[in-house]
């Protein structure tokens, strides 16, 4: 049969769906491979009327990943921005906000901050003075309501999103799912299609899935996010990632100075001096001792 040419919209193990103009076809990778992502443009064999085969990814803009000590995963790829949901209840953690931002930067992916629920109001000045700390940094923070101001939300994030694809990550509870809902419509049916072909019903929501923007571009939604291991970066990428470290980079007495514990090195001068939050430094200093655990 001919060969087709289909984005990755789900995966789940070794199973994979994509979309073909439309159509939904049921993938497998040839042998035991599973290096694809969602967003993966893809050169497909069809073996079936509804099924078919991977047989060659297109090269990646960019590619996603986290890690932990033994193996990593793939998140996404081609995407071109990832907005990270936070939200003025249940309070959102720091150390995976940082993560997102971190993995976003070694894959040159342009990040921003979502903070909904700004209904609730008696919590919103503690959580945008939260947030007040990565709109410094350059990134930028869209406060919505997704539940009070349905419409508003739309017209902030709509125009974000044209002609990008974006992926939505965020901790359970931050309305990640009210968010996709507003933003694409009859996600619930593309979810239910997706789920039939990836013959995994009872897994709806364990899945990471693309939904194709009417107006061109596609949201990516990925499964709330406990942790974000980023053990496969080098202490090269890491000093990199942290944004606010790079007028600071080679001002240390040593050449190769991890800014750790060294004497004379700017980046822990600039944090003494108040110019890096002291939890990103420790994020930072985290995310070394990390990746000097890697086991692969
Ligand atoms: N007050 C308020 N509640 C909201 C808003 N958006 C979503 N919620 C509520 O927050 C809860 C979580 O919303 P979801 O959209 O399911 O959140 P999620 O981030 O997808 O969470 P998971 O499905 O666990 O990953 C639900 O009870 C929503 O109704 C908002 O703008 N304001
Ligand atoms: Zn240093």
């Amino acid at each position: 049969m001919k060969e087709l040419l289909g984005t990755i919209i789900a995966a789940h193990g070794r199973h994979y769906v994509a979309d073909v103009d439309g159509r939904i076809l049921q993938c497998v990778t040839r042998g035991k491979k599973t290096n694809v992502a969602v967003g993966d443009i893809v050169h497909l064999k069809q073996t079936s009327e509804d099924q078919a085969v991977i047989e060659k990814i297109d090269e990646r803009k960019s590619l996603l990943y986290r890690s932990d000590q033994y193996k990593s995963k793939l998140l996404a790829a081609n995407v071109t921005r990832l907005f990270i949901v936070v939200a003025t209840e249940p309070s959102f953690a720091d150390d995976l906000v940082s993560r997102a931002l971190v993995a976003a930067e070694s894959a040159g992916v342009k990040a921003h901050l979502i903070l909904n629920k700004t209904d609730v109001e008696e919590l919103l000045p503690r959580a945008r003075e939260r947030a007040a700390v990565y709109a410094s940094l350059g990134y930028p923070v869209h406060e919505v309501s997704a539940k009070r101001e349905p419409q508003r939300t739309v017209e902030i994030l709509a125009p974000l999103l044209a002609g990008e694809s974006s992926i939505f990550i965020g901790q359970s509870g931050m309305g990640k799912s009210s968010l996709v809902n507003l933003l694409v419509p009859d996600a619930d049916i593309a979810v239910r299609e997706i789920s039939a072909a990836l013959d995994t019903g009872k897994h709806t929501t364990t899945f990471t899935r693309l939904y194709k923007l009417p107006g061109g571009g596609a949201i990516i939604d990925s499964p709330g996010f406990q942790e974000f291991g980023l053990y496969h970066l080098t202490e090269g990428m890491l000093e990199r990632a942290f944004v606010e470290f790079a007028p600071y980079l080679g001002g240390c007495k040593f050449y190769n100075c991890r800014h750790l514990a060294e004497p004379q090195c700017a980046v822990l001068q600039a944090v003494e001096d108040g110019k890096i939050a002291p939890m990103r430094h420790a994020l930072y200093a985290q995310l070394v001792h990390e990746s000097s655990q890697t086991l692969y």
